[in-house]
């Protein structure tokens, strides 16, 4: 029987304290908010789904009933936005009042009266909430004060002391002796809320729970399941039961079904990942224009979870439920193998061969101990220290602005070329953190949306390269940076527009520098014709590199071939550049085969190849259609049968990567390739050779504690490539150890955490080809 004091449902109260489950109080029970409650985590929840989901019908009744919300032709806010002042705009928080302020981008509060007393701190009563990165505002039931009506922020805070990319949500509430007063302020922030673009409402969510320490449920239950619901987000979730579950159901879901979603999200590893971007990429290569627009997400619960924290840098299941439920949106390149045998992997993170795939096979035995796995499978590996001879054959990318050294973060300007990078509050933030300032300063301000920065004026700026030409279309967002010193092989290509050229010029200059020092002596067997676009730097018939080999490797083959001319067929098919800045990027093209180049070998400056490339680019990335396709590679392959732009290699080595995006973990925070990018259309070869097991142990260091780069150490290559053939070469392999399965004649391929039951495969790249939740890592770990 309902007491007096209690209002009926659908009225200004019916909606209780969330943290409170109340399914099993009596109706003359009262929950009891306090204000002493305010600004507390939201973690340990432990309300019922039932209870989770009545609350939310009736939040969303009392929005709709609310007289301000079906008249939001005139929404209310007491800011400076020229809309009419609420009501009142004194209320009260933490028992202080309050003045309230609503403005297009903020919700803000600070104490009216000076409060007494030395243990007040003023500056926690004063809070500024920016808009999007509100999840929903409620209007509570009444505590025991029938008096006091409170409504609820929903939104989160970075104050994570250890890294300030976990965040973690907040609530703060706010009370009103007047009840109309709640439901105004609750309707006016919901408006604003609601009309941020992007946020999911319907969302797709497979969970493994064979993932990691098979605790993805739990997972699901505490950390991700009450951030959708305070966003208000249904979801449709699917518990795995078998692998490649997640894959076949969205290979083979009908397209209504899936359009009803603007996303899937993955709780569980890299694994459970991998397979919705291939169920995901399947329908798209059969042409299904749905699954273009569905937008992927990760939320950790695997044993690795590098997918999450090269996104988010962090690997907080909250997190990642946040960055979703905030409607964050990046594309990201993603790396495709096609074995021999015909089947086909996806990957984001790595691909790797030897070490990384003997860890992989043998800790895949020991699924039973959890994550810890790997690193008893890694020391054990570690001391047997096998090395495999194959033969690889890569196409290296061409030069673009990827190759400036730049940390990839949210700010990003190398992968704003690729789409889609997030213009959100976070900027405004920076400005509250000035030591998380971007390093390009004006970038993050530059308040632009994505498409209104040119891709040239951005290509141009991450070149450095005070252009004219370039500054009409960068706007604020431009990026400034002090290019390396000009060194060696700088023969930019003769294009007609003089911006490109000057920028050829010093993209070419980056690159060389670079290169000076490190000719492909240890490896190449032969070289092919600049792989860039517009690479007319480098029509000279035939480099031969020095054969001299790596210290230790002395079984490395030298292989000469004739160089081909035909640049017209510019592997600029397998990147996706914008097209008209193909020239651009390709001016500086030629330098990424400048960097194969004999100290006196003389590249030739021919511009009419810059103009062909141009042009074939221009055509290659026209008839992908942006760059999201999802195309095959050719499977036949051989250091003979490379082909235009092919470098071939064939030694005995550790191990062998292929690293799509920096591929941040928890072992590797800076990332395996801390200059690579979410988007920058290329993957980075590893080449480890046959080293001591002092060496070794340097090379996992190194990539633990800094990542790896060119040359890092003498026997480690690393170069940016956008296509690669391996195949293991006859004369098997060399154990130095003989711990563990000393008998296994070739290694496997991790792919992303994933074996491939094929060692023969060909790889590719494609820019952007994926749209996941996220912004990118606000701040690059080890380089605060
Ligand atoms: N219900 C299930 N039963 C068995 N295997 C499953 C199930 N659901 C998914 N899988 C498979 O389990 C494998 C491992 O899953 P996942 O990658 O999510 O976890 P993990 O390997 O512990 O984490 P990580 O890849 O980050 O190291 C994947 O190959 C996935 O396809």
């Amino acid at each position: 029987m309902k007491g007096p004091r209690h209002k009926r449902q659908g009225s200004d109260c019916d909606v209780q304290a969330p943290w409170i489950d109340t399914s099993n109080l009596t109706s003359t029970d009262q929950p009891i908010v306090s204000p002493i409650a305010a600004n507390c985590s939201f973690v340990s929840s432990t309300r019922t789904g039932k209870a989770s989901e009545q609350q939310r019908t009736a939040v969303s009744r009392e929005n709709s009933q609310s007289p301000t919300n079906s008249g939001l032709a005139q929404p209310l806010g007491g800011g400076d936005d020229g809309a009419p002042a609420l009501k009142d705009p004194f209320l009260s928080f933490r028992g202080t009042k309050v003045k309230v302020k609503l403005t297009p981008t903020h919700f803000s509060w600070k104490a009216v009266n000076p409060v007494g007393g030395c243990c007040v701190d003023r500056r926690s009563l004063a809070k500024a909430v920016a808009i999007d990165e509100i999840l929903s505002a409620a209007v509570l039931k009444p505590g025991c004060c029938p008096r006091e009506h409170t409504f609820v922020i929903y939104s989160f805070s970075r104050k994570a002391p250890r890294n300030p990319n976990t965040w973690r949500l907040e609530q703060y509430l706010l009370s009103t002796a007047n009840p109309e007063t709640a439901r105004e302020w609750v309707a006016a922030i919901s408006a604003r809320v609601d009309a941020i673009r992007d946020r999911p409402r319907n969302l797709l969510v497979f969970i493994n729970p064979y993932a990691g320490s098979r605790l993805a449920r739990l997972t699901w239950e505490r950390e991700v399941q009450p951030v959708f619901q305070r966003a208000k987000i249904t979801v449709n979730a699917v518990e795995t039961t078998k692998q490649d579950h997640a894959r076949d159901m969205l290979e083979l879901m009908k397209a209504d079904d899936l359009a009803s979603y603007q996303g899937v999200v993955a709780v569980g590893g890299d694994g459970l990942f991998q397979e919705v971007v291939s169920g995901l990429l399947a329908r798209r290569s059969r042409g299904d224009p749905t699954a273009t627009r569905i937008r992927v997400g990760h939320v950790p619960a695997g044993s690795t979870d590098a997918v999450a924290y090269t996104l988010h840098g962090s690997r907080c299941a909250t997190t990642a439920a946040l960055h979703i439920a905030l409607g964050d949106k990046l594309s990201l390149d993603c790396g495709r193998v096609d074995a021999a045998d015909g089947s086909c992997r996806h990957f984001v993170c790595q691909a790797g061969y030897g070490f990384m795939g003997d860890v992989m096979r043998f800790s895949e035995r020991l699924r039973f101990m959890g994550p810890g796995r790997y690193d008893i499978t890694g020391a054990l590996q570690f001391l047997r220290l096998a090395s495999y001879r194959v033969q690889v054959s890569y196409r290296e990318a061409p030069s673009t602005t990827a190759d400036v050294q730049q940390l990839c973060t949210a700010q990003c300007e190398v992968c704003r070329m690729a789409g889609i990078r997030i213009q959100t509050s976070y900027h405004q933030h920076q400005h509250q953190h000035p030591h998380r300032a971007s390093p390009n300063g004006a970038a993050g301000g530059g308040g632009g949306k994505v498409g209104g920065v040119s891709p040239r004026a951005s290509g141009a700026a991450a070149g450095s390269v005070p252009v004219s030409g370039a500054s009409s279309g960068s706007g604020a967002g431009l990026f400034r940076y002090s290019p390396p010193p000009v060194v060696g092989v700088g023969s930019a290509t003769a294009d007609s527009n003089p911006s490109s050229m000057q920028l050829g010029t010093q993209a070419g200059s980056g690159v060389g520098a670079g290169g000076a020092g490190m000719p492909l002596s240890g490896f190449a067997a032969y070289d092919g014709p600049a792989p860039g676009g517009g690479g007319g730097g480098n029509s000279g018939p035939l480099v031969r590199t020095s054969p001299s080999p790596l210290p230790g490797q002395s079984s490395l083959t030298a292989t000469a071939v004739e160089r081909p001319m035909g640049h017209g067929s510019s592997p600029a098919s397998l990147v996706d550049p914008p097209a008209p800045e193909a020239a651009a990027d390709g001016a500086g093209g030629g330098f990424a085969a400048g960097t194969l180049l004999d100290a006196t070998a003389k590249p030739v400056a021919v511009g009419a190849f810059a103009t062909a490339t141009a042009a074939a680019a221009s055509a290659a990335a026209a008839a992908c259609g942006g760059g999201c396709t999802d195309r095959p590679v050719p499977r036949s392959f051989g250091a003979k049968e490379g082909g235009v732009g092919w470098t071939s290699v064939e030694g005995e080595f550790v191990s062998i990567m292929c690293v799509v995006t920096p591929c941040r973990s928890d072992k590797s925070k800076r990332g395996i390739i801390p200059n690579g990018h979410l988007s920058d259309g290329r993957m980075y070869l590893v080449l480890v050779s046959r080293c001591s097991h002092l060496d070794f142990l340097r090379f996992l260091l190194r990539l633990s504690t800094r990542g790896l780069t060119d040359r890092c150490l003498p026997f480690v290559r690393v170069i940016p490539i956008t296509g690669l053939k391996l195949t293991p070469a006859p004369g098997g392999h060399r154990l130095g150890g003989c711990i563990f399965d000393a008998a296994a004649p070739e290694s496997v391929w991790n792919v992303d955490g994933e074996l491939l039951s094929n060692n023969e495969v060909a790889m590719s790249v494609t820019r952007g080809a994926l749209e996941v939740f996220a912004r990118g890592v606000e701040t690059a770990q080890g380089s605060a």
